[in-house]
């Protein structure tokens, strides 16, 4: 629509779409007064009790928003974010084990993106509640929790679009009581998931069993633990801040996360030589053997440039993040806008903008984020929308950019993978930008020097 009619589209009754981002600041402000639009009702789970559940993505409510963001921030920070490490090589050990035990001796095709799905998921189980859900143990969707969230997403798409709709038939109690008689909600499966992972916590937590003290395996805490505590330890949080935290992470953080991590292994596998270079970078950088640690490979320049350009390639949300423009109008690309109207950029189509990224825009090319010095860098990380902008950008992406970061080289350095058919890698965007069919055969590699750890 935006080669055909610009870069400022309009794409529904009041609602705009922008593809250029140089629109991203305006849009996505720093302060308050931009907010959300009803798009994001639509993804808040309801309980007739409660009625909606904010969580800090889906809030409308900037007050909520600041009441739910502030106390949880300091976890996010690039600084703290290693203190999660241990536990993804745990997790990452577990996945070695069954690779090796499972698709190594006969060369088995097997569905690595289905995998990585289940790494990204296991990580952020163990994360969360210093538990895996056992998708890696079994090779399975163990309780159907991610058809579950395929279900939430696909059906939670077109309500986006229609948020009245989304009220009528979800958002109330006659809805509701509906849809759990059919068993057709299914954030009501994360939900109850969640709630039970919290009250075996308290349990564990109050009774002095919570083995989880953070030190005696030189792990940090999971993030349950730490949520608990600071809902304890501050009044002004409300208790159901807890669930929202924790609904969150499952909800945008490990889809997610397996997302980007299968779109870099996807590209890397059908340009070679971008993975041949990416293996030498990692051969020469001495790494620890098996998994390299985050410190070694944080500021690899090829390694970043591969994730960057994964983040950029495929962003695993890929809708455009509606804002509501305030009192007085905004103009943004030479058009005006009045106050009301919904207005958003999908990170897809900003992404590949070629003014900003160049025209090839829609390939694969990491070299793109190394050719010119550190400010062209930031202007093009900048410049992107994977994990949206301004004081609503993604809190987890320092937490996600480290799993992958941690998997990539960990995969590159020990295995020899090769694709087995492009084609059948299938996408499909029901705001959740799903993709299907990465098949692979993997060998191991003869064992490359490094640290033992
Ligand atoms: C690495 C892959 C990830 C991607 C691509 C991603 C993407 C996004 C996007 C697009 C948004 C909201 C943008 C908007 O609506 O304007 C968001 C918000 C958020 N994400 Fe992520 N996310 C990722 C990982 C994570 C992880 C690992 C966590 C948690 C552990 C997480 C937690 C959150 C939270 C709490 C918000 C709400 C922030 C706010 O509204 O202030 N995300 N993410």
């Amino acid at each position: 629509m935006h080669e055909k009619y610009g870069e400022v589209v309009r794409i529904g009754p009041n609602t705009v779409a922008f593809s250029n981002p140089e629109a991203i600041p305006t849009v996505y402000t720093a302060r308050t007064g931009f907010p959300k639009s009803a798009f994001y009702a639509t993804l808040q789970a309801y309980a007739p009790k409660g009625g909606n559940l904010q969580a800090i993505f889906n809030t409308q409510d900037d007050d909520m928003h600041k009441r739910l963001k502030t106390p949880i921030a300091p976890l996010f920070t690039p600084a703290n974010v290693p203190s999660f490490e241990g536990r993804v090589d745990e997790v990452l050990e577990c996945l070695r084990e069954k690779l090796d035990e499972k698709f190594i001796e006969n060369s088995e095709v097997f569905n690595l993106g289905q995998w990585l799905q289940f790494f990204a998921f296991d990580v952020m189980g163990t994360l969360t509640f210093s538990k895996r859900y056992g998708f890696l143990e079994t090779g399975k969707d163990v309780g159907g929790m991610l058809g579950t969230i395929v279900d939430f997403m696909r059906s939670s798409a077109p309500l986006t679009q229609i948020p009245w709709l989304d009220w009528a038939l979800r958002k109330n109690r006659i809805g509701d009581a509906f849809q759990r008689r059919f068993g057709v909600q299914a954030s009501l499966g994360i939900l109850g998931f969640v709630g039970r992972a919290i009250r075996e916590k308290q349990g564990t937590m109050s009774n002095g069993e919570n083995k989880d003290t953070g030190d005696k395996y030189g792990r940090g805490k999971d993030f349950l633990t730490r949520y608990i505590e600071l809902q304890q330890n501050d009044p002004e949080v409300p208790p159901w801040a807890v669930t929202a935290w924790t609904f969150s992470n499952v909800i945008a953080g490990s889809d997610s996360v397996g997302s980007l991590m299968r779109t870099t292994m996807f590209n890397l596998l059908v340009y070679p030589h971008t993975l041949e270079k990416l293996y030498d970078e990692l051969r020469s950088a001495n790494l620890s053997h098996p998994f390299p640690k985050y410190s070694e490979v944080r500021n690899l320049p090829y390694l970043d440039a591969c994730v960057q350009e994964g983040i950029r390639m495929h962003p695993p949300f890929a809708l455009p993040f509606e804002r509501v423009v305030p009192k007085g109008g905004v103009t943004i690309l030479e058009h005006y806008l009045p106050a009301g109207t919904a207005v958003g950029g999908s990170p897809y189509v900003v992404n590949r903008h070629k003014g900003m990224f160049g025209e090839d825009a829609e390939f694969w090319r990491p070299e793109r984020w190394l050719e010119k010095d550190e400010m062209h860098k930031k202007k093009l990380e900048q410049a992107m929308l994977t994990f949206g902008a301004g004081r609503r950008i993604c809190l987890g992406r320092h937490v996600g950019i480290l799993e992958i970061k941690k998997l990539i080289p960990f995969l590159i350095l020990n295995y020899d993978i090769r694709i087995v058919d492009p084609e059948k890698f299938e996408l499909e965007n029901s705001w959740f930008f799903f993709q299907r069919g990465l098949y692979a055969r993997i060998q191991k590699r003869p064992k490359a020097a490094g640290n033992q750890s």
